[in-house]
């Protein structure tokens, strides 16, 4: 069982509540010159990654009352309860055992008495033997050629987390060429077959419930193209494979089960890369590259699970969070890559958390009357810094932002690197100090503008600092790490969730619009005048009909 705590009912709520006006008053550079010992205090270091929290406002006392908030919450019970296989996902009646597709362990994970381990390591196993077989040119396409593109059908969970991971890793990529198709717009799937040869290509079909509407557009749109451009239906299985939970689903379509990779229903959609869903991943970095992806990832939760809250960085993760989200009332969160190749990981994170903790509807099924997950958005730096940073240096809204960067390029040339990771500290830097307005006086000075002219200026040129940043500072983006910084995300996010006394798993929201557009489609299939919605909804349809 979840604890089922309103969290601001606590003892510790409320005491942060009174340090909450101590602290808000308070400037970072004042916290900072009044210990020297603040980096060492306020940064944690997991295998290559160093989490530096010591940039937000907070001080020993804020640190001790969010980790007491944390055990009032009953943190530490959730994860156990999680691990152990209990049904914590309440209102679709199932576990949350992401946990499980990473347990290299292999220690048993029970669901209804039965250990999931052996069908976790069979379809790996699958998923393996059948990645070298179209990587070494094994396997081969109905003329006897050997696949060179993947073309991998999914969205939400089923494409975002394999387009992450695999530009993430681009590094480690082989000869195969990857494509991803989610949008149910034709476009895409269109300009997408427009760069692959049928006799040559291997789709993907990846939809956890093989009921999507966008996928299995874009997979029947895809089988159709395959047998116009010469394929046949018996070489359908040559060339489709399904990466799903529903096997019926999987057979209706027509794609034969033995190329299915299966997983269940107790790994949520935004948590599958790990499961056969990340198929395509082992396709583009090889299996060993995946594997290593899983072992990072299993070392975060075996430090999640093990590591005192003081200690845990996914748990200070999600307490800083909530430290800004409750008490200062930021509604957003930036994560900002210094990486090109992490170029998608705001995207991912948006589904991952958005999806995760969008509810404004507690575990007791009542109305929360406090702010729960936040908007979620970001772009890699230095893009960022010449789009939107000047908001978050000095617009009206507090944006406590990640930093994310490595130490190590896979790409160092000549000066790059450092020239980018001069940005990803001085960003940091100059949000926490900002510049007042003397100083940016003695530099107008200097420059030698006359007195009228620095009294004009001087007020757009203040930065007011004090604003709050993590920097995430890994060693190099290796399979390895990159999977363990996925799993300290979905950690926090766990965190957060549970404090908030919401059901993190899963995600009624997306139903209404997918309803409606349901009963939309069949109105857009004439040219009949539509009356039956609003006048808005009205107007746009028959607009749209006589303008098609
Ligand atoms: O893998 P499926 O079943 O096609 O679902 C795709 C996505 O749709 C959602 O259910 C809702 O958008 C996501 O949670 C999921 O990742």
């Amino acid at each position: 069982m979840l604890p089922n705590i309103n969290f601001t009912t606590t003892q510790s709520y409320k005491y942060l509540t009174d340090h909450y006006i101590d602290i808000v008053s308070k400037n970072l550079k004042e916290l900072f010159e009044a210990d020297n010992q603040r980096f060492e205090k306020f940064s944690l270091q997991f295998d290559d990654i160093l989490l530096d929290y010591s940039k937000n406002r907070v001080d020993d006392e804020t640190v001790a009352l969010l980790i007491q908030l944390a055990r009032e919450c009953g943190v530490n019970k959730a994860i156990e309860a999680m691990y152990s296989g209990e049904k914590i996902n309440v209102t679709e009646g199932r576990p949350v055992l992401h946990i499980a597709l990473r347990n290299r362990s292999n220690t048993p994970v029970y669901v209804d008495g039965k250990d999931v381990m052996p069908d976790v390591n069979g379809v790996l196993d699958h998923m393996k033997e059948f990645s070298e077989a179209i990587i070494n040119g094994k396997w081969t396409g109905y003329t006897g050629k050997a696949i060179t593109d993947v073309v991998n059908i999914g969205i939400g969970g089923s494409d975002l987390g394999p387009v992450m991971v695999t530009e993430a890793l681009k590094a480690y990529k082989n000869h195969l060429t990857m494509h991803f198709v989610s949008n149910v717009d034709g476009t895409h799937i269109v300009e997408t077959l427009k760069e692959v040869d049928p006799e040559t290509t291997l789709f993907l079909i990846a939809s956890k419930t093989f009921t999507t509407q966008e996928t299995m557009g874009n997979a029947h749109s895809a089988r159709d193209w395959f047998i116009e451009n010469g394929g046949k239906d018996e070489d359908v299985a040559k060339h489709f494979v399904a990466l799903s939970t529903n096997t019926e689903g999987v057979e209706k379509f027509g794609i034969d089960t033995n190329n299915m990779f299966e997983f269940w229903d107790w790994v949520g959609g935004r948590y599958s890369l790990w499961s056969a869903i990340g198929l395509s991943i082992s396709l583009s970095i090889g299996f060993d590259n995946f594997a290593e992806l899983l072992d990072g990832a299993h070392a975060m939760d075996n430090h999640f699970k093990d590591a005192p809250l003081e200690q845990n960085l996914p748990a200070i993760l999600a307490l800083i969070g909530i430290w800004h989200s409750n008490f200062f009332e930021a509604e957003t969160e930036a994560i900002l890559p210094y990486d090109q190749y992490m170029h998608r990981f705001a995207a991912y994170f948006q589904q991952g958390d958005m999806e995760s903790n969008g509810k404004h509807v507690d575990r007791n099924g009542k109305h929360v009357d406090y702010q729960t997950g936040p908007v979620i958005w970001g772009e890699p730096g230095t893009n960022g810094q010449h789009a939107f940073y000047q908001l978050i240096h000095q617009g009206t809204k507090l944006i406590p932002c990640d930093f994310i960067a490595p130490a190590q390029s896979h790409n160092p040339l000549g000066e790059h690197h450092n020239m980018l990771l001069s940005n990803f500290f001085a960003q940091t830097e100059a949000l926490m100090n900002g510049k007042t307005e003397e100083e940016v006086i003695a530099e107008l000075k200097k420059a030698g503008k006359a007195d009228e002219e620095i009294s004009k200026i001087a007020p757009f040129k203040v930065f007011e600092g004090n604003r709050p940043t993590n920097s995430i500072l890994v060693k190099k983006i290796t399979p390895r790490t990159l999977g363990s910084l996925i799993a300290m995300y979905e950690h926090k996010i766990f965190v957060q969730g549970i404090i908030w006394n919401i059901y993190s798993f899963d995600q009624w929201g997306v139903e209404l619009g997918k309803q409606l557009a349901g009963k939309i489609l069949p109105e857009l299939k004439d040219d009949k005048e539509v009356t039956s919605h609003d006048s808005s909804t009205n107007g746009l349809i028959n607009q749209y009909k006589a303008w098609r």
